[in-house]
């Protein structure tokens, strides 16, 4: 196991996810280079690292300069720059034909030993291992979003992944400063199958009329010590995301992971939480939300609503 991060990280997809990955390891001491599809989404990466690291260094994070930090910074379109990372992190969006592709191609200039981590939220560790010619040094690294505010990172291991890459990818996440939870490859991983669970178990109750939307809230937030109750973090994540993640867990675990009617409802109904303006609460622009009369889509599902 490792207490330091590797001289050099490679990120492909500086995206949302990908930059906080790669803000996270120039922090911890390592030269990274994130590789993007075309120069202006490289550019739009490197971007989104500088305004990360800058932020840091204003709040106090880091004792670095963000001049020192983004020394260390490189960004580019070719995967050859990835040639003398020992870790390569994988962010491109959630697709197994791009994911496939982006990571043959980044393992055919890795060193052999160097490790390859994909960030997906959702895909099997065993079904991507399948595309790569070292599964043994293939592991999941999911991070949370946003990266630098969140303290998880689940490893997942796929059944070829060496005990020796777990221990390397669970020693780095510890080298920036985060914690890792080590989980065999399995569909929703640990965190999204249970956050889904408490998610639609809420939705029923809200539509079986056992409580409104802010006391099944409260009871999570007071009663659990829960940072966000679970229909407020729904309408966080979005009503569509986690209605195709329930969908995904319900083909993959059986019927306990089914979507209520009354999310498939709002959802066809457009209301998608915060970035619709409404979902389970009402979300006026830098106000605080409310909970939405759902009395209307409620009766489409045939549930009582309260
Ligand atoms: N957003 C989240 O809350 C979250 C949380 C955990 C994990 N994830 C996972 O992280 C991954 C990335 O998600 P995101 O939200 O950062 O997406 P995003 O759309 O913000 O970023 C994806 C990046 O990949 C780049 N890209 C696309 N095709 C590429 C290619 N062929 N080669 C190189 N770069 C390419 C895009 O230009 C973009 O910069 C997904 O697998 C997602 O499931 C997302």
């Amino acid at each position: 196991m490792s207490g330091q991060v590797p001289e050099h990280v490679g990120v492909l997809g500086g995206g949302r996810m990908g930059s906080g990955v790669a803000h996270a390891f120039l922090l911890a001491g390592a030269t990274v280079t994130i590789v993007d599809r075309d120069d202006a989404a490289a550019g739009a990466a490197r971007d989104r690292v500088v305004r990360a690291v800058e932020q840091s260094v204003a709040r106090g994070t880091t004792t670095q300069t963000a001049a020192t930090l983004t020394a260390r910074l490189h960004a580019g379109t070719d995967v050859v720059a990835f040639a003398p990372a020992r870790l390569v992190v994988e962010a491109v969006p959630e697709d197994v034909g791009l994911k496939t592709a982006a990571l043959r191609r980044v393992e055919d200039v890795l060193a052999p030993g160097a490790v390859l981590a994909t960030n997906t939220s959702s895909i099997s560790i065993d079904l991507l291992a399948d595309h790569v010619r070292r599964p043994e040094t293939f592991v999941g690294m999911h991070f949370f979003n946003p990266v630098p505010a969140s303290a998880l990172v689940e490893v997942v291991r796929g059944a070829a992944t060496s005990d020796e890459t777990t221990d390397r990818a669970r020693g780095w996440v510890e080298a920036i400063r985060k914690t890792a939870v080590v989980v065999n490859d399995a569909p929703g991983f640990a965190s999204s199958r249970l956050g889904i669970a408490i998610g639609l178990e809420a939705v029923r109750m809200l539509a079986e009329g056992v409580a409104g939307a802010a006391d099944i809230d409260a009871a999570m937030t007071l009663g659990y010590k829960h940072p966000v109750g679970p229909l407020q973090l729904t309408d966080l994540v979005g009503l569509d995301v986690r209605l195709g993640i329930a969908e995904y867990l319900a083909r993959e675990l059986g019927p306990r992971f089914e979507p209520p009617a009354l999310l498939r409802a709002l959802v066809a109904a457009g209301h998608l939480g915060r970035k619709s303006g409404r979902g389970f609460y009402v979300w006026p622009d830098g106000g605080a939300p409310t909970p939405a009369d759902l009395t209307g889509l409620a009766s489409l599902t045939g549930q009582a609503s309260r």
